[in-house]
C-alpha cells in the first residue's frame, strides 16, 4: 500500500505536483481537436536502459503519490477494485452462459443488470477528471463514457429486438476485456505493484479491441435503425405545443457519422499513451 502511506504525508493536489520537475525539451506532435496538443520530449527503448529506467520509474511513482491526497487515493483504490471485480463478474457470467447454452442468444438479457450497474457507475470517471483527482482529459473521458452510456441505455436497453445481435457480443467482449485490464492497471499502479504483463496488456490489447468494440457498436446501432424508423421511438413530431421536433432515427445516423472524426482521435490518443508508457517517450499534452 505504498501510495496510500506516502499520500498521508504528502496530501497535495494533483495539478500542483504535475507541474513539478524540470520541463522536457518538446518536439511537436500533431494537435488533436479533443482539446490537447501533444509534444514529445525524449525517447528510450523499452527495458534497454536498465537501472536508470527503474530509478526513473521509482521517482515517477513517488511523484504520483505526492500528487494525490489520502482520501483521493483511498477512493480511487476502492473504485478501481470494485470496477475490476464488476467486469470480472461480467466476464465469468458471459463465459458460463455460453458454455451452458452454446449460443449468444439470451446472453445480453442474462448479464444486463450487472452491465448497466457498472457501466453507469463509470460516469464517476468524468467526475474524477472534473475534480482533478485523475489527470485524464475531461473531453477524452467524456466521449468514451458517454458513448458507452448511450449504447447501454439508449440502444441495447431500449431496443429489445436487437439484444440478440452478434454485434452486441462483439462490443460486450471488447469492453469487458478492456475494462478488466484497465481497472486492474489503475489498481496495481495505485498500490505500486504493477506487473509488467498488465501494463503491456493495457497498452496493447486496445490496438485490436478498440476497433472491434467500435465495429460492434456501429453494427448494433445500424441494426436498430429499421425498428427506430418503424416505431418513431424517442421522436417528437410536429405540431406540438412547444413547436419542437426531434427524430431519433436521424440522431442515430448523426451519431454513427460522429464516430468517423471522434474514434481516430481516441485511438491515436491511446497510441501516444502507449509510446509514452511502454517506450518511455515523454509526451506533454496541453489544453488548447
Ligand atoms: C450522446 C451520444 C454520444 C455518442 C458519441 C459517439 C462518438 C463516439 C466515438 C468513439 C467511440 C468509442 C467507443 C469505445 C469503444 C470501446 O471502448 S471498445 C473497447 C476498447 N476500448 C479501449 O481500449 C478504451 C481505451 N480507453 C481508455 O483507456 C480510456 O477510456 C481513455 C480515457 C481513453 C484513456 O485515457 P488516457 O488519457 O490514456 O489515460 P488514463 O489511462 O485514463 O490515465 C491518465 C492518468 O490518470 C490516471 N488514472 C486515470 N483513471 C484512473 C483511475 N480510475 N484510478 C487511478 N488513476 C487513474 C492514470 O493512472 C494516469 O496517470 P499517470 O500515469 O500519472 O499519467
Amino acid at each position: 500500500m505504498g501510495r496510500l502511506t506516502e499520500a498521508v504525508a504528502a496530501g497535495g493536489g494533483a495539478s500542483a505536483a504535475r507541474s513539478a520537475g524540470p520541463p522536457p525539451t518538446p518536439l511537436p506532435l500533431p494537435s488533436t481537436s479533443l482539446g490537447c496538443t501533444a509534444t514529445m520530449a525524449s525517447s528510450e527503448e523499452d527495458g534497454t536502459n536498465g537501472g536508470a529506467s527503474e530509478a526513473g520509474e521509482e521517482k515517477e511513482a513517488t511523484g504520483k503519490r505526492r500528487r494525490l491526497g489520502l482520501l483521493a487515493t483511498v477512493w480511487l483504490t476502492f473504485y478501481n477494485i470494485a470496477m475490476t471485480a464488476g467486469w470480472l463478474v461480467l466476464a465469468i457470467a458471459m463465459v458460463r452462459f455460453y458454455m451452458e447454452k452454446g449460443t449468444h442468444k439470451g446472453l445480453y438479457r442474462s448479464i444486463q443488470k450487472t452491465l448497466k450497474f457498472f457501466q453507469t457507475f463509470a460516469l464517476l470517471e468524468i467526475v474524477h477528471c472534473l475534480i482533478g483527482i485523475v489527470p485524464t482529459s475531461v473531453i477524452v473521458a467524456g466521449v468514451q463514457v458517454s458513448s458507452r452510456i448511450f449504447m447501454v441505455w439508449l440502444i441495447t436497453h431500449s431496443i429489445k429486438p436487437i439484444q440478440n445481435e452478434e454485434s452486441v457480443v462483439l462490443f460486450l467482449v471488447a469492453w469487458t476485456v478492456t475494462e478488466i485490464t484497465r481497472y486492474s492497471f489503475y489498481t496495481f499502479s495505485l498500490l505500486d505493484h504493477l506487473p509488467y504483463f498488465i501494463k503491456w496488456a493495457r497498452y496493447n490489447f486496445f490496438i485490436i479491441l478498440y476497433p472491434v468494440g467500435v465495429v460492434g457498436e456501429l453494427l448494433t446501432i445500424h441494426a436498430a435503425l429499421p425498428y427506430v424508423k418503424k416505431t418513431g421511438m424517442f421522436s417528437i413530431r410536429l405540431p406540438n405545443k412547444y413547436n419542437v421536433s426531434f427524430d431519433y432515427y436521424y440522431f442515430l445516423l448523426i451519431t454513427m457519422a460522429s464516430y468517423i472524426p471522434l474514434f481516430p482521435q481516441l485511438y491515436f490518443h491511446m497510441l501516444r499513451q502507449r509510446r509514452k508508457v511502454l517506450h518511455g517517450e515523454v509526451i506533454v499534452e496541453k489544453d488548447d
